[in-house]
């Protein structure tokens, strides 16, 4: 099974003031890519099996013999169900499912949306749940669970809703978000208070820690209880007299390394001609004309799933023509939409595979891509009672698979472990071969997602710390431009607090992304510093941390002011840890010159706390990406 398409975010959603126009500073982030030479698998006749084809060989054998054993035995399930934006909540989960046989458990992989709250909330005692959550945006649930995150939240729920449930979960965030692990901590908290209990440790994995040991683990300690609690069932028990799992034999010991096949748990349908027809018709206005468009009022209503068709009105490359970086800065017309984003939204933009390369990926495959398919459970899958669950909702089906490869899958991201698995089992014929292009489109579905925290203060009383290192100053010229409107609008510029930028680039000539324009920004008085770091310039490396502690005098008391804001955007790999050091040096007066006049230096624990009493606040806010 292919993931489903991912969505890019981009920021610097600016005030809108022109007409239905928006700006935006793209990066290059959604390159589709060659898989390497080596990768593309060698052709048919093999003779003999050996090496990889000789265990696979076994594994399908050993995978047969278990199923037949699995007839006769169990039939208690649990429901690994994800919330996952980018994949790996999905690929864990997945491997999990395929894993579980090896330990004498039935379990279904699915996501959030696709098991259904309504649907959980009917199932029989005990139902049992391996969670596993993920957090997007500031703090949100991942598209692909949002309507079940949302019906969980209901109020009008009763306590004893999920009563019925056994449940564990594991947590995937990044400690430097501001709202680290708010979706795993909220459904946690939620199911809890529904009246569901826990079977097993939670666990929380942190990007910053790096995830892999803390999830192996995890995972490895969980089957024990899991089957445990799924025995307790009585009426539809794992035996417990059955054979061990193969995991502790020493066959399983030799293909250690080797990850489970996930089980198959779809079937596609093929539609007859005349219902095939009028799909492919329906297909020829996926993308809506004026009519449709004009329908909607409200940019609330654009979505991932029904993004509004922008046009791009102007593209602009700001990186100079032979740097190695492509910075484009690109506006696109939304009249029609009703969207108003706020400066420090961003903007969801729905990208569509190449069709070049969907055209290469079918003939690869000898499919015919206007043939027309619904989705079904799986013969002997589990899932065959799935009652309302809506199989791969993503793919929107019926469609062709034309409509799905091109504007549904992921078909140009390196592949997970588990396709390899996959096409190890299902296509080792197969030789895929993909070609390397940018897709280029004349119209970008798109929609807004609110910044959340992320947003420019409604007060000019206290002073605006804004801190965007290369992409990352895009969303402050809204803030900006916003800042030019509460002054104009109050009248009382004398009294505003002060507005600082820390932004930062390779040099002067190569990628100051709207340098001219922030350096209007301080000779209008809008902007009262702008400090650029640029990296490249000279003998050594100069970043935004530096600046911030050779400034340290002069910022050490806006830092304390009580109605400060702090603003951080851009890479979350290293820039915003070594950024909220720094800030923590400023603060305890370990930087630069001492901070003047009356202002007062903390102690290592004073400053840490008055930075997330800042975060707790909404006044430190971080938008940041890894
Ligand atoms: C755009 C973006 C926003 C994120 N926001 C948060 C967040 O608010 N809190 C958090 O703890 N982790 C956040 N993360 C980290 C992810 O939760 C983490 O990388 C996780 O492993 C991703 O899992 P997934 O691939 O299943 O979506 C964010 C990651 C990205 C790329």
């Amino acid at each position: 099974m292919l993931a489903a398409v991912r969505v890019l975010t981009v920021s610097g959603a600016t005030e809108t003031a022109h007409g239905g126009l928006l700006e935006i500073c793209l990066t290059a982030a959604y390159s589709p890519q060659t898989p390497q030479q080596g990768q593309e698998e060698a052709s048919a006749k093999v003779p003999k099996l050996v090496g990889g084809a000789s265990i696979l060989a076994r594994l399908r054998a050993e995978r047969a013999k278990s199923a037949a054993k699995a007839k006769s035995t169990a039939s208690a399930r649990a429901y690994i169900v994800y919330a996952s934006q980018t994949g790996t909540a999905n690929e864990i989960a997945n491997g999990m499912a395929a894993e579980a046989g090896q330990h004498g458990v039935k379990a279904q992989a699915m996501s959030c949306n696709e098991l259904g709250f309504e649907k959980l909330a009917k199932m029989p005692a005990p139902t049992v749940v391996v969670l596993i959550a993920a957090s997007t945006g500031d703090g949100d649930c991942p598209d692909n669970s949002a309507s079940f995150f949302a019906h969980m939240k209901r109020r009008s729920l009763e306590s004893n809703t999920l009563a019925h449930v056994r449940f564990t979960c594991l947590g995937l965030g990044d400690s430097n978000y501001t709202r680290f692990m708010a979706v795993s901590r909220a459904f946690r908290t939620r199911f809890q208070d529904l009246g569901a209990q826990r079977f097993y440790d939670f666990k929380e994995a942190d990007e910053v820690d790096g995830i892999e040991p803390i999830v192996e683990a995890w995972v490895a300690g969980l089957w024990a209880p899991l089957k445990q609690t799924l025995q307790a069932d009585a009426s539809s028990a794992v035996q417990s007299t059955e054979a061990p799992a193969p995991a502790a034999n020493g066959q399983a010991q030799k293909d250690a390394g080797i990850p489970a096949l996930i089980p198959c748990r779809v079937a596609l349908q093929w539609l007859e001609a005349s219902q095939a027809a009028r799909v492919l018709d329906a297909e020829k206005s996926y993308r809506p004309g004026g009519s449709e468009i004009a329908q909607h009022t409200n940019g609330a209503n654009f979505t991932a799933d029904q993004p509004f068709w922008a046009s791009l009105s102007c593209a602009q490359r700001l990186s100079a023509q032979d740097s190695d970086r492509t910075v484009l800065h690109l506006e696109l017309d939304t009249s029609g939409s009703g969207m108003s984003p706020d400066p420090g939204d961003s903007l969801g933009v729905v990208p569509q595979n190449d069709p070049d390369l969907v055209a290469a990926l079918l003939a690869r495959l000898g499919w015919d891509g206007r043939r027309v398919f619904s989705v079904a459970p799986a013969a002997g899958s589990g899932s065959e009672d799935g009652g309302d669950t809506k199989l791969l909702p993503h793919l929107h089906w019926p469609c062709s698979i034309q409509h799905a490869l091109t504007y549904h899958c992921d078909i140009a991201s390196p592949p997970r472990k588990s396709l390899l698995r996959l096409l190890a089992e299902q296509a080792s014929m197969q030789r895929l071969s993909v070609k390397e292009n940018g897709h280029a489109s004349v119209q970008l579905p798109v929609f807004v997602r609110s910044g959340g925290a992320f947003k420019p203060p409604s007060t000019l009383t206290g002073p605006w710390i804004m801190i965007g290192p290369g992409t990352g100053v895009a969303p402050f010229r809204g803030f900006l431009q916003r800042r030019r409107k509460l002054l104009h609008q109050s009248s009382a510029g004398h009294s505003a607090g002060q507005a600082w930028l820390f932004c930062g680039c390779r040099r002067r000539q190569e990628d100051f992304l709207y340098g001219q324009e922030f350096q209007r920004f301080v000779a209008e008085g809008i902007l009262s510093r702008l400090h650029v770091a640029f990296s490249r310039a000279g003998p050594s490396k100069v970043y935004v941390q530096h600046l911030i502690r050779e400034q340290a005098a002069a910022l050490a008391p806006l830092l304390t002011h009580p109605e400060a804001h702090i603003f951080i955007c851009g890479d979350g790999t290293h820039m915003a840890r070594d950024v909220h050091a720094a800030l923590l040096d400023v603060l305890t007066g370990q930087a630069g010159a001492k901070a003047a006049g009356d202002s007062e230096v903390l102690s290592a624990a004073k400053a840490a706390e008055h930075l997330s009493a800042m975060a707790g606040q909404g006044r430190y806010v971080r938008d940041i990406w890894s």
